[in-house]
């Protein structure tokens, strides 16, 4: 499972970069405009010089409209500012069909640009409570416009977390139906060390991280630190070996 952390700007983003032996990829993005929140192009530029070149730097393109063409184009803007993980949220799409369009003018818009850019469409958890499509719609969404990765986050942070939305098995589910298409199947939402157990076991891909490596696990008035950053890998260590040992055992 790869560890993606979520800086909101150049500051954070170099305590990413103390951290970058325990983290594989740095998403930038700007929680203050939303749980998906977009940053300003030369952010992901400085960021991008900031971190190691390894590491691949990801940017949220927002809690997206349904609108293809003003999204498409925020995307191009993320990619051409040296991103090469390009994460949508489809905050304003409500059937699956509306989701397919933004997401079709997202991975046109971005692979024209760089081909080899990684596009993920990222629904929400919480759906129900914003009124966006449902979260397991996703992986088929991902499919149908040729993004590379289907994802989930909260919309709402106010402390409730994936798996209150989305329960552990409906997630092992989301996962199933990205892998079965071909996709990353990567998972975000206020997720806690012991979350780390149920991911690994239901093979998640990617996980998404901000409060849990902040200080006081506060996403807002916390700063991510280098030191929390190593202990939440740590722990992603632990679940694996134990995964892994586990399905020794058991074959
Ligand atoms: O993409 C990951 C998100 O930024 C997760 O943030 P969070 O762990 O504070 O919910």
């Amino acid at each position: 499972m790869l560890l993606l952390i979520s800086p909101d700007g150049v500051e954070e983003a170099l305590d990413c970069a103390k951290a970058a032996d325990h983290l594989d990829i740095v998403d930038v993005k700007k929680p203050d405009e939303g749980s998906l929140g977009a940053n300003f192009p030369w952010v992901i530029r400085e960021i991008r010089d900031a971190v190691p070149a390894d590491k691949p730097v990801s940017a949220t393109v927002g809690d997206v409209p349904y609108k293809p063409g003003t999204v498409a184009q925020a995307a191009l803007g993320a990619v051409v500012s040296g991103a090469t993980y390009i994460k949508v949220g489809l905050y304003g799409c409500t059937t699956p069909g509306q989701g397919v369009e933004v997401m079709r003018a997202v991975v046109r818009a971005v692979k024209d640009h760089r081909p080899e850019a990684l596009v993920v469409a990222s629904g929400y958890a919480d759906a129900h409570r914003i009124g966006c499509v449902n979260p397991l719609a996703l992986p088929d969404i991902a499919a149908r416009s040729g993004a590379d990765a289907a994802m989930l986050d909260t919309a709402i942070k106010d402390g409730s977390r994936l798996f209150d939305h989305v329960p552990p098995d409906a997630c092992a589910e989301f996962v199933r139906r990205a892998h079965a298409a071909g996709l990353l199947a990567a998972l975000a939402g206020s997720v806690k060390q012991d979350d780390l157990g149920p991911l690994t076991r239901i093979g998640t891909d990617i996980v998404g991280v901000r409060g849990a490596v902040c200080e006081g696990g506060d996403r807002n008035a916390g700063r991510i630190r280098p030191h929390l950053v190593a202990a939440f890998r740590a722990e992603m260590r632990r679940r694996a070996h134990e995964h892994a040992a586990g399905a020794t055992t058991v074959s």
